[in-house]
């Protein structure tokens, strides 16, 4: 029985958090987690960074390519987000995700102190990936960023919507700036569906708060690329609406990273890992051969 006058902390979809694997973060809210863990021991750690809106349980098909590497994989559901507490897609300052990233990833070097640990961040997972491994840059052996938030898509922030958004801030903070358009995410019809049709997935408008915290993000993770030196693999669709392919541009010239790449997909939408399939098997196969080669060897289980 619990004790006496506390019932167990329930998650957004009505599930004990005692059944769900969690971590408590620095607001005392539970931050619902993942693990995807090889057969064999591990030989590196991956950290998989969602973006706005969507959960950590998205990347099931990315994370199974990895565990076949021997990687261990974990991530976690954004405050607000997916199966984690939270008032949906609210944050008050964009550092909050960076913190809870700085946590989990603390949790993660004490269970496993010697692997190498590589990152990979998608959209605004991007954002706070870039911002995470600024701020812990000889924790990472290497980052992994598919259609990064780096520069606000001129669509979704043209200038007077910025202005706008920062005005309104501060007296209607909660209105809709409207919600992410599901055929922008990918051309690939099923996963537009399953996306749409996502119950862990945040349907709602975007607040004027949240487009703020986003424009934030986007500042200091401008701020932070000149003096990025991690190696980096980047992924960006020429016809990405949601995320400015500029702005993986202004990242790959900015960066002082002596390993960088710039894999363009030419008419691919936003969600390259969830795009047509020879997109995503592509991508798939880059992210294999840049980690096998930064890993050196080839690291699957079958003994030659
Ligand atoms: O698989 C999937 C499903 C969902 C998608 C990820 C979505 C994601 O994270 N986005 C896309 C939208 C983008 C909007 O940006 C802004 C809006 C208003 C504003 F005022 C300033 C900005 Cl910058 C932020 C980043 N991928």
């Amino acid at each position: 029985m619990m004790p006496e006058g506390s019932t167990p902390a329930l998650s957004p979809q009505g599930v004990p958090y005692t059944e769900l694997s969690h971590y408590i973060n620095a607001d005392g809210q539970h931050i619902f987690s993942r693990y995807w863990k090889p057969s064999g021991s591990p030989r590196a750690l991956m950290f998989i960074v969602h973006g706005a809106g969507e959960h950590c349980c998205r990347y099931d098909d990315l994370a199974q390519i990895l565990t076949a590497l021997n990687f261990l994989v974990f991530s976690h559901d954004h405050v607000g987000h997916g199966q984690s507490e939270g008032e949906r897609m609210t944050i008050h300052d964009f550092h909050i995700f960076v913190r809870d990233n700085i946590q989990h990833l603390d949790l993660m070097k004490k269970q496993y102190p010697d692997l190498p640990i590589f990152m990979c961040g998608h959209s605004m997972g991007g954002a706070i990936a870039i911002l995470t491994v600024d701020e812990r840059p000889d924790d990472f052996s290497g980052l992994i960023l598919i259609s990064p938030l780096v520069l606000p898509s001129p669509q979704s922030a043209t200038s007077f919507k910025v202005f706008a958004a920062k005005l309104l801030n501060y007296v209607l903070p909660n209105l809709s700036l409207g919600s992410i358009d599901p055929s922008f995410v990918s051309r690939n019809k099923k996963e537009v569906e399953a996306y749409t049709t996502d119950p862990l997935v945040y349907h709602g408008g975007m607040k004027v708060s949240f487009g703020v915290q986003l424009l934030n993000a986007t500042s200091r993770v401008e701020k932070a690329l000149p003096l990025f030196k991690v190696p980096v693999l980047l992924f960006h669709g020429t016809l990405d609406k949601l995320c400015d392919i500029r702005g993986s541009h202004v990242m790959i010239d900015t960066i002082q990273s002596e390993e960088k790449t710039l894999k363009v997909y030419e008419g691919a939408f936003h969600a390259l890992h969830k795009e047509l399939p020879e997109v995503t098997s592509s991508v798939f196969q880059e992210i294999e051969s840049w980690l096998q080669q930064k890993l050196g060897g080839t690291g699957s289980s079958n003994i030659v």
